[in-house]
């Protein structure tokens, strides 16, 4: 018997929209999977040679792109967060729709060019510094975790770059979205090396991931 396929799912958000997309594909997680008391971290599934872990979103990617999972379900925003040359990002899942955005204080103007400095509060350093020095501007990145938005108000950072959806969370902190920087939506990730190395197994399941999404022909 070969060791089994994992496969990487977030317990975040797209977990409630990943499960049915994962049903399409037949697979089901195993019974303890769902039991909120456990501690579990590893689950079976109804397909013997699949098993699957969940774990922190941004810990997605790094279990796949050190071939620890095979597969796993994550946003794009992580993926080019991390731009791990090991990952490959074939499926365009469809699922966990939202934005990552440049954020100030409501009325404030968004930085504009002649600004060679700027403070930004994020999750995600390595895209907003990218960005930022596209638009020749140099962004000093204060790393948070979360609540993002509470950083301007302090004085922590100007600005920050965090994930809007609704807009909510922007509008109850004074915010104001000033520039679109990416369009997120979850993705199928691959590890490249399991890619060829489980011929058998890991393509026939991105085809089904494929099909389940809407995105090719392959029966599910
Ligand atoms: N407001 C939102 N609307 C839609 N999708 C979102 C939203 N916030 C996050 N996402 C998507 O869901 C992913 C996981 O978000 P979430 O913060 O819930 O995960 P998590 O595993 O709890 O992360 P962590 O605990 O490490 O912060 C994000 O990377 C993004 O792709
Ligand atoms: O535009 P909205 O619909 O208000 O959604 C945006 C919020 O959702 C995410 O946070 P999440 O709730 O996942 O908590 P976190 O701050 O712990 O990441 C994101 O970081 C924003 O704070």
């Amino acid at each position: 018997m070969p060791e089994p396929i994992i496969f990487a799912i977030p317990k975040g958000r797209i977990l409630d929209e990943a499960l049915p997309l994962l049903a399409r594909v037949g697979i089901e997680p195993a019974a303890d999977f769902f039991d909120k008391k456990s501690r579990a971290l590893v689950f079976g599934t109804n397909q013997p040679h699949i098993s699957l872990i969940r774990v922190r979103a941004f810990d997605v990617a790094t279990f796949v792109a050190h071939g620890a999972a095979q597969l796993g379900i994550v946003g794009s925003d992580v993926v080019d967060e991390f731009a791990y040359s090991e990952l490959y990002a074939p499926v365009d899942l469809g699922i966990g729709h939202c934005r990552l955005s440049l954020a100030g204080p409501e009325g404030s103007a968004p930085p504009g060019i002649g600004e060679s400095h700027i403070r930004v509060a994020t999750k995600y350093p390595a895209t907003t510094r990218r960005w930022f020095e596209a638009q020749g501007i140099q962004a000093e990145c204060i790393k948070l975790n979360g609540a993002m938005e509470i950083a301007p108000k302090l004085g922590l950072a100007s600005h920050i770059v965090d994930l809007v959806s609704t807009g909510r969370t922007l509008v109850e902190n004074a915010l104001a979205e000033q520039v679109v920087i990416s369009e997120v939506s979850a993705r199928l990730i691959v590890n490249r090396a399991a890619f060829k190395l489980r011929s058998a197994e890991v393509p026939e399941l991105v085809e089904k991931f494929r099909a389940a999404a809407g995105q090719g022909d392959a029966a599910a």
